[in-house]
């Protein structure tokens, strides 16, 4: 079944086109990875996705719901994590979560057997106590994933994750990602780097707001690697490093 559908979208910020006419559907229990330089259109689109921004031309469907005609059920089934964290730093890993599992109708018992179930899921229930500010950049983003699942989402949308992270930390986040697609969510993971992508990814590759490819990860690498076919696709001027 499709979680995701983007079906013709663009969107223009006054007479510059960010996106044009781009389409993909993210099937459920899929990781899909956007994947663009900079520049792209990944967060404008992630942005009509949550819309923060409306609809230029074009449809949206979250798990079957138009996003334009039926916001509220559309939304209530996306998880969101944004590029840059708005966490509360003096406050504790529960009572950020409780304080979000609140804006999303959830008290007392549930909210708090959906902030454990999330936090499991990401591997962080041992630190749900810590007080964030004593928690590293890889836990505090283990700790936005696990925030963004509280309401049971079935879509889960990720701008650039992992942006600053060691190595360590980049890999124990892709690996849970991936995890959590298993289990039946459609993941949409926008990024510009590669190596988190595994060959039976879904990708879609944009470049200057256009869809330039969507398919496996590894049909699209070749022989020659993801990495060196995306930059023969994507590059320009740029010298092509392999
Ligand atoms: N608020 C804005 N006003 C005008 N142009 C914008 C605005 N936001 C983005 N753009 C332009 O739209 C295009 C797509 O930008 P966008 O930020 O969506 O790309 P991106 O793939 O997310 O890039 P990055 O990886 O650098 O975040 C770019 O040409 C950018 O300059």
């Amino acid at each position: 079944m499709i979680g995701l559908e983007v079906s013709h979208v663009s969107y223009s910020y006054g007479k510059s086109k960010a996106l044009h006419d781009v389409s993909f559907s993210v099937e459920n229990g899929r990781f899909c990875a956007l994947l663009g330089p900079n520049g792209a259109g990944k967060s404008t689109l992630f942005a009509l996705l949550t819309r923060l921004l409306a609809t230029g031309e074009g449809k949206i469907g979250v798990a079957g719901f138009d996003i334009a005609r039926e916001p509220r059920a559309a939304l209530a089934r996306i998880g969101v994590v944004f590029q840059q964290p708005t966490l509360d730093l003096d406050m504790s890993v529960r009572r950020n979560l409780r304080y979000f599992a609140g804006l999303h109708g959830l008290s007392g018992r549930p909210a708090a057997v959906a902030i454990e179930a999330a936090l499991t899921q990401l591997g962080m229930a041992e630190r749900a106590d810590e007080q964030v500010r004593a928690l590293n950049g890889g836990h505090r983003r283990r700790m936005e994933i696990a925030r963004a699942l509280i309401h049971g989402p079935q879509i889960l949308l990720l701008d650039e994750p992992t942006v600053g992270l060691d190595a360590a930390s980049r890999l124990a986040i892709t690996d849970h990602v991936h995890q959590l697609a298993e289990s039946g969510l459609s993941v949409l993971w926008a990024t510009h780097l590669v190596d988190e992508i595994r060959p039976t990814d879904q990708v879609v590759v944009l470049h200057r707001g256009k869809v330039l490819s969507d398919g496996r990860a590894g049909e699209l690498a070749g022989g020659q690697g993801l990495a060196k076919a995306f930059l023969s696709m994507t590059a320009e001027d740029r010298e092509i490093v392999t």
